[in-house]
C-alpha cells in the first residue's frame, strides 16, 4: 500500500523505550514519547504514525476513530498487533523482520555455555533441537552447524513449503539433549510444549525459551521441574509478562526478562527498518541511514594465538562480547516484593538495560596456523583478519 505524500508534519507517537526515533522520524514532525504500557486511545485521538515495541497491544479499541494510518513495530514479534484489524481498517503496518535475532543466537549460545560447564559435557557431544527455523532459529541453526554440532530442526511449514531435512517435535523431544524454541505466538504455537509433551524431555535435557512465554505451558513447566531436578531450563520469556512466575524462576538455571534479543545493535536496527518501510509505504526518499548513527564497539578487536584450546576459544569469543549470567544475577535479584513491585522491576531492568553488542560485531585476529580457530571464529559469525 502507498499512502499519500507527507503533510508538512506528522504527529508521532513513539514507545518511550525506541532508540534513534528522533534522529530518523525528527523531520517529519511532532514526535510525543510514553512508555508503552501507558499508550492509549486518548494518547493517539491526533497521531497519523504509532511506532511500538512489544509491550503495546494494538488492536481496534487502541486504534478505532484514531486518524493513525502507519503502525511500526520496532521488533521481530507481531503477536502485539491485531492485523486482521490492519487490514480491515486500511492501516499500513511494519515489523523488523530479524532486527535482534543475532542478539538472540548470543543469548543462546551464552546459555548453552553455561549450562555445558555445569553439567562438564562438551558440547560437540550433545544433539541440538531448534524448534522454528526463521529468522532467529534459522540463524542458530547455521551457527551451530558451523560449529560442527548436529543439530535437528523442527518447523513444519517450512516443511510443508520448502520440503527438507526437518524433523517433527516428537523427534526432538526425544532424540535432543538441548532444545531451543524460536516460533512465533499463535494459536498454533500456543502451549506447543504442555504438560504431555514437557513429560517427553528426555533425561538430563535442557530446554531454552526465547520466543513467546505462552510457546510453553509455564504452570506445567513448573510443575513439572517441581519433580524432575534432571531438567536444565532457561527462560526469556514468561507467560503474563511483565508478570513473571518467581517460583518458575527460581527453577530455572538462567531466569532473564525478556532481554535476548536487546543488543544495541539490533534495537537500532529495529528502528532503523521502521523507518524505511514508512518511507516505502509513504513513498518518500531516505534521508537517514542507521550506518552513520550506530557508535563503536567497544571491543572491535580480540588476538588468539594459535595454540589454543578452541573450547576455551569458543567461550572466551562469546563472552567476550555476552554472557547471560549477569543478566540471570539482575533478575533474580528483582523476584522480591509485591506482585506490582516485581512487574516494575521487569520493566525497569529492560528500560535500563546496559549496552550489549553483537558477536558478529567482533574481528578476530588468529596469531599463526589455526584452521580449526579459523572454523570456529567463522561459524560464530565474528570477522577473521
Ligand atoms: N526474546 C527475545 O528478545 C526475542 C524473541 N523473539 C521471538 O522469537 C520468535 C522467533 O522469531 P523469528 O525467528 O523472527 O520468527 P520467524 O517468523 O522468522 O520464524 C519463525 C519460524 O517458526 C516456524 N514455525 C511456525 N509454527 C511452528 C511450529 N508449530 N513448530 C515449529 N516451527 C514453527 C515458522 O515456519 C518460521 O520458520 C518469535 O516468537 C519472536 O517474537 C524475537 C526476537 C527477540
Ligand atoms: O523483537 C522481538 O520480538 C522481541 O521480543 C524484542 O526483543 C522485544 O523487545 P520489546 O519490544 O519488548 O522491548
Amino acid at each position: 500500500m502507498t499512502l499519500s505524500l507527507l503533510e508538512p508534519a506528522m504527529r508521532i507517537v513513539a514507545d518511550e523505550n525506541i532508540p534513534l526515533v528522533e534522529a530518523f522520524f525528527g523531520d517529519l514532525g511532532e514526535i510525543r514519547r510514553l512508555p508503552g504500557r501507558a499508550i492509549d486511545a486518548a494518547a493517539l485521538a491526533d497521531a497519523d504514525l504509532l511506532l511500538v515495541r512489544s509491550v503495546t497491544r494494538v488492536d481496534r479499541a487502541l486504534l478505532a476513530g484514531s486518524p493513525v494510518r502507519f503502525v511500526g513495530t520496532c521488533t521481530i514479534g507481531t503477536d502485539h498487533l491485531d492485523l486482521d484489524y490492519f487490514a480491515e481498517a486500511g492501516i499500513a503496518w511494519s515489523s523488523a523482520p530479524g532486527c535482534n535475532a543475532r542478539g538472540v543466537v548470543d543469548y543462546v549460545l551464552g546459555s548453552l555455555l553455561v549450562l555445558a560447564e555445569d553439567a562438564g559435557v562438551d558440547l560437540a557431544s550433545r544433539t541440538f533441537g531448534v524448534v522454528g527455523a526463521g529468522q532467529v532459529g534459522g540463524r542458530l541453526v547455521d551457527v551451530l552447524r558451523g560449529l560442527g554440532w548436529r543439530v535437528l530442526v523442527c518447523d513444519p511449514p517450512r516443511q510443508a513449503a520448502e520440503g527438507g531435512d526437518y524433523v517433527d517435535l516428537a523427534t526432538i523431544l526425544r532424540e535432543c539433549d538441548a532444545i531451543s524454541l524460536h516460533t512465533p505466538l499463535d494459536q498454533g504455537t500456543h502451549h506447543l510444549l504442555d504438560a504431555q509433551r514437557l513429560a517427553q524431555l528426555r533425561p538430563g535435557a535442557w530446554l531454552i525459551n526465547a520466543s513467546r512465554g505462552a510457546v510453553v505451558d509455564n504452570q506445567a513447566l513448573r510443575e513439572l521441574l517441581g519433580r524432575r531436578d534432571d531438567l536444565r531450563v532457561v527462560l526469556d520469556v514468561w507467560e503474563g509478562e511483565p508478570q513473571a512466575d518467581a517460583a518458575l524462576a527460581q527453577l530455572c538455571r538462567i531466569a532473564t526478562p525478556h532481554i535476548a534479543g536487546y543488543s544495541l545493535d539490533g534495537k537500532l536496527r529495529g528502528t532503523a527498518q521502521i523507518y524505511q518501510a514508512w518511507c516505502r509505504v509513504s513513498g518518500q526518499a531516505e534521508s537517514v541511514s542507521l550506518g552513520e548513527l550506530l557508535p563503536a564497539t567497544w571491543l572491535p578487536e580480540l588476538a588468539l594465538d594459535a595454540s589454543c584450546d578452541p573450547d576455551w576459544a569458543l567461550a572466551t569469543l562469546c563472552r567476550a562480547v555476552y554472557d547471560p549470567r549477569r543478566d540471570d544475577a539482575d533478575f533474580r535479584r528483582s523476584l522480591v516484593g509485591d506482585d506490582a513491585q516485581r512487574r516494575a522491576a521487569f520493566d525497569g531492568l529492560r528500560k535500563h538495560y546496559p549496552v550489549r553488542r553483537e558477536i558478529d560485531g567482533l574481528r578476530v585476529a588468529l596469531k599463526g596456523d589455526a584452521p580449526r580457530l579459523a572454523e570456529l571464529v567463522r561459524a560464530l559469525g565474528a570477522e577473521l583478519v
